[in-house]
């Protein structure tokens, strides 16, 4: 029989041998994730070491040269995007509303004004997204992120371009989703956000550093 004890939960995504390529460019070289329900992870590394290309590879945007991503329940992606959709009148709270589309599933209005008030843009539901700051925009669209309370949250540096006090809240809400059970992985520079995550895996030219703790943590067997 066997013996009851703590087991880590078993991980929401894995990825094994993740390789990818822009054309002939390599981008990204033998990388293994496992991501797990509760556990905030950072990725960190230099400029064009390939953070993005892997939270793009996690997400399922792009499709690995090699290797597979393996998922469980719904993903939600948190991109870095500074331009406003000026041709489309959407407010914020159309763009967090947008959030809950995914899956077939609606959300109460309750819970895009909750998401709204996570991220402290209540008072600006019915601004046009193309008139709020980029600090605003960048806030706006993680509410999306988390208005659906997504299995897996993958951020692509949710707090670029924020000022401290939003740099925290966002920081803050990053562990909520984790405490709450999602599985979070978050692309950063911010050496805050590093040291505060559970786990970090560092990038330098497309490829893993071992020696900073990038190797998952031992996950329960039998799960992948
Ligand atoms: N669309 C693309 N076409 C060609 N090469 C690309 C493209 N996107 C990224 N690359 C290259 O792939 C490599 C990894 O880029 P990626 O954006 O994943 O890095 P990053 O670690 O996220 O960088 P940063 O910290 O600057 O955001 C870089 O060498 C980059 O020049």
């Amino acid at each position: 029989m066997a013996r009851l004890g703590r087991v880590s939960p078993a991980p929401v995504l894995i990825a094994r041998s993740l390789c990818f390529a822009y054309g002939d460019r390599d981008a990204l070289h033998d990388v293994d994730v496992a991501l797990v329900p509760g556990e905030v992870v950072a990725i960190a590394g230099p400029n064009g070491s390939g953070k993005s290309t892997l939270v793009e590879l996690l997400a399922g945007v792009i499709a690995p040269r090699a290797g597979e991503v393996v998922r469980e329940g719904d993903l939600a992606l948190v991109v870095q995007r500074v331009e406003a959709p000026d041709a489309l009148p959407l407010t914020v709270r159309d763009v967090v509303a947008m959030g809950t589309w995914a899956g077939g599933r609606r959300s109460h209005r309750a819970a895009v004004d909750e998401a709204i008030a996570r991220v402290e843009l209540t008072g600006l539901e019915t601004r046009p997204l193309a008139e709020l700051s980029g600090g605003q925009r960048q806030r706006a669209l993680l509410a999306q992120g988390i208005v659906r309370r997504p299995a897996i949250l993958l951020l692509d540096e949710p707090a670029a371009g924020l000022d401290g006090r939003s740099r925290d809240r966002t920081r803050a809400i990053l562990a909520e989703e984790a405490a709450r059970g999602a599985a979070v992985a978050c692309v950063t520079h911010d050496d805050a956000s590093i040291a505060v995550a559970d786990r970090v895996i560092r990038l330098e030219g497309g490829r893993p550093v071992p020696e900073n703790d990038a190797a998952p943590r031992p996950v329960s067997r039998g799960a992948a």
